[in-house]
């Protein structure tokens, strides 16, 4: 079944509807370079994080300058994984026995993805931005991402633009381990609608794969 990621939340409110939803894992955005409704100071993140039940994944989303920045949001917010935008292969290597899993946010035409996939533990490919981050509410070539679930041997986590409407066709084309929301599931910047995470989660888990 694919797991689902819901992210940015910035109330313990909605964190709790998410988890009561079903989700997998649930991200919080800090220390990121874009303007997003969705940032929260690392207080709040590790405030959040301490919030979430046993079995459900943490996961900070975050654009450290370095593996060393990175290493020091990780040791204040304690997730269970952490996803890196922004830096390079070697710098996402250099976490490998960090003390947390380590996804990193790709552009299906990223060149390194080779290399990406040899240093994390699992890649996000998402629609990124010209300032590296996600968050864009846009999607991208299903296609070439579905080549990269068969090609790489990592775990690849599917996110941009996808909404409750979209989820079902985009699992049933890509066959992603896992999928990733974040603005498909707001009523407004930063505040999710509850309704719409428990259609998200009821669909990306019901969705049919092919044989
Ligand atoms: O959500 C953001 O604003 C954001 C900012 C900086 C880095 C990552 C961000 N979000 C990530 O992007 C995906 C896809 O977002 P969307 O569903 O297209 O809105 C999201 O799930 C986060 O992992």
């Amino acid at each position: 079944m694919t797991r689902v990621k819901v992210c940015g939340f910035t109330r313990e409110v909605d964190l709790a509807a998410a988890v009561a939803a079903g989700v997998d894992a649930v991200g919080l955005i800090a220390g990121v370079t874009v303007e997003t409704p969705r940032e929260i100071g690392l207080a709040d993140a590790s405030r959040l994080a301490a919030t979430v039940p046993p079995l459900v994944s943490t996961v900070l989303v975050t654009m450290p300058d370095d593996a060393g920045e990175a290493r020091r949001r990780i040791e204040r917010v304690r997730p269970d994984a952490v996803q890196l935008h922004g830096l390079d292969p070697a710098d996402v290597a250099a976490l490998a026995d960090a003390p947390a899993d380590v996804i990193a946010a790709v552009d299906p035409t990223d060149p390194d993805l080779d290399a990406y996939a040899g240093a994390a533990d699992a890649l996000l490919v998402d629609s990124i931005d010209d300032a590296g981050g996600g968050g864009t509410g846009e999607t991208h070539d299903w296609e070439r991402t579905r080549e990269i679930v068969t090609s790489l041997d990592v775990p690849v986590i599917l996110a941009g633009g996808l909404t409750p409407e979209n989820v079902a066709t985009a699992v049933e084309r890509v066959d992603p381990f896992a999928v990733d929301v974040a603005s498909g599931v707001e009523r407004e910047g930063g505040v999710k609608d509850h309704d719409a995470v428990g259609r998200f989660v009821e669909r990306a888990t019901r969705a049919r794969i092919a044989p």
